[in-house]
């Protein structure tokens, strides 16, 4: 770890010194927010980047919290982030991730800072009808301990973490939230590849992260992001879950199912038989982006318990794969929410190979989710090492690191190893990826934890006076 190079090319002109008080981690994804304390080993809050929007008579009302996300008249889901993995709504990210922290990660009863927050919301709406059911934590909410507002904020300095695309507007709102919203006492932000090569204790690495709008391929060197290695592409998890879809559109007969809230009860069937389940009367229309999110859900379901990368050494499209998968691998049984279930077989592997090779995509998939071969995972590789000088790339393709939810699909560390062994003959070929899927799931989160736990982290905060004295840009000119 300490090889890592935490040098900047400015140096600071206060350095922070606040040792004794804990930082937040702040990791906002496409489809997950994460954040902790510093020094920890997991994030604890992972809440979903979505947040419910209630249209009704008057003013639209924003309420934060998973536990929201549920069938109600009015509701509709929405998301603070772009599908580039970008903050976009600046109005809503500082409520949606004071709401996190303030609900999950600090102890009842103490408050947050006024101005942002969820005080702009009526208490009703925090705490939820009956029917909205669990309302964890949600009292905390209280209209208590005036006195001691702003506190939580003032004394955490707070790490962020950004795509490596991200851009210089959106840096410099970050550090303008955390220092005039939050009252930060000191700030940074770091690219998420760099925190993924920290959190796996290798300062060069070539990181491989399959998240759920992005795949991207990133060298870093001696802790740095070398910029004209980036590549990025949609082949992430919400790419898989449209091949799930067109899997179950194709399939004969085709699969449409039940969401999971629209199911009163059900009844055990045979596979293939038809569903013997009540469906639930809601009295109310059901939003799109409501049953968009639903239907993500059960994609996901399927994903983690039947989707698998075909692990070669052979392309699934090779002739004669497909019999192999067929004769020689396990099938797999899915039920759905209506109690219907069917076995999967081949099928299953082609999914998730189009990944790898664009011509597997499946045939019903619908265009503006059609990918081409300059973005599979392969091209991605490809192109990224064609970025760095020649004699990096040994040191990088010994040292590849996997992260991201989606990597977490059955087979997927298999088939990298053959993808990159067959691309890069004579190299040697070493994959590091966490034997726990939390690690894999939090890796940029659990770099920055370790980051700025780190004792020689002090010296690299934006600290209050520096950012007073600079203005916004002094994150563009410290954090590299
Ligand atoms: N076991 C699993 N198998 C396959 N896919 C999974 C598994 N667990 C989670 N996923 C998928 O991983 C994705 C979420 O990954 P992750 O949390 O790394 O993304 P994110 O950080 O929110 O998004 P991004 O990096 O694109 O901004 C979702 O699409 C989800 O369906």
């Amino acid at each position: 770890m300490a090889a890592h190079n935490l040098t900047s090319t400015v140096q600071p002109s206060d350095v922070y010194g606040g040792d004794e008080v804990q930082a937040f981690v702040l990791d906002p994804g496409y489809y997950f927010t994460r954040a902790g304390f510093a020094g920890e080993d997991a994030p604890k809050a992972v809440q979903p980047s979505f947040y419910a929007r209630i249209n009704g008579a008057d003013q639209p009302k924003d309420i934060y919290g998973e536990q929201y996300l549920i069938p109600r008249e009015n509701l509709e889901v929405r998301n603070y982030m772009t599908k580039d993995s970008i903050v976009e709504d600046w109005d809503t990210a500082p409520k949606f991730w004071e709401s996190l922290i303030r609900n999950q990660l600090l102890p009842p009863r103490q408050v947050a800072p006024k101005q942002n927050g969820l005080n702009d919301i009526p208490r009703e709406d925090q705490e939820g009808d009956v029917e909205m059911g669990d309302s964890n934590g949600a009292d905390k909410t209280g209209d208590t301990a005036e006195d001691e507002e702003l506190k939580l904020f003032e004394e955490s300095p707070l790490l962020m973490t950004e795509a490596p695309w991200n851009t210089t507007k959106n840096r410099e709102k970050s550090i303008e939230m955390a220092m005039e919203g939050w009252g930060c006492p000191a700030f940074w932000i770091s690219r998420t590849p760099t925190l993924v090569s920290f959190a796996a204790g290798k300062p060069t690495a070539l990181i491989i992260d399959v998240g759920a709008a992005n795949a991207s391929v990133v060298a870093v060197h001696d802790g740095h992001v070398l910029k004209r290695s980036i590549q990025k592409s949609p082949v992430g998890g919400l790419w898989l879950s449209q091949q799930v879809q067109a899997l179950w559109e194709g399939n004969d007969p085709k699969v449409e199912p039940v969401p999971f809230f629209m199911v009163e009860n059900k009844a055990p069937v045979d596979a293939g038989a038809p569903a013997q389940y009540t469906a639930r009367k809601l009295g109310f229309d059901i939003s799109e982006t409501f049953r968009a999110y639903e239907d993500e859900r059960l994609r996901t379901e399927f994903k983690e318990s039947v989707v698998e990368v075909w692990r070669g050494p052979t392309r699934f499209m090779m002739p004669g794969t497909e019999e192999i998968a067929r004769n020689q691998t396990p099938g797999r049984v899915f039920e759905f929410p209506d109690g219907s279930n069917h076995m999967w077989r081949e099928t299953r592997y082609r999914v998730a190979e189009g990944m790898w090779d664009d011509t597997a995509q499946l045939p019903n998939t619908p265009d503006e989710w059609k990918i081409s071969a300059e973005q599979t995972l392969s091209s991605l590789i490809r192109n990224c090492l064609s970025g760095v000088d020649v004699d990096l790339r040994p040191n990088l393709l010994g040292n590849v690191v996997v992260t991201g939810a989606s990597t977490l699909i059955n087979g997927f560390n298999d088939r990298l190893n053959i993808e990159l062994t067959q691309m890069f003959p004579g190299l040697k070929i070493r994959i590091h990826s966490a034997g726990l899927s939390s690690e894999r799931r939090f890796g940029a989160w659990v770099g920055g934890s370790i980051l700025s736990s780190l004792g020689t982290f002090h010296q690299m905060w934006i600290s209050r006076k520096e950012y007073e004295e600079n203005g916004v840009n002094i994150v563009e000119k410290r954090c590299k």
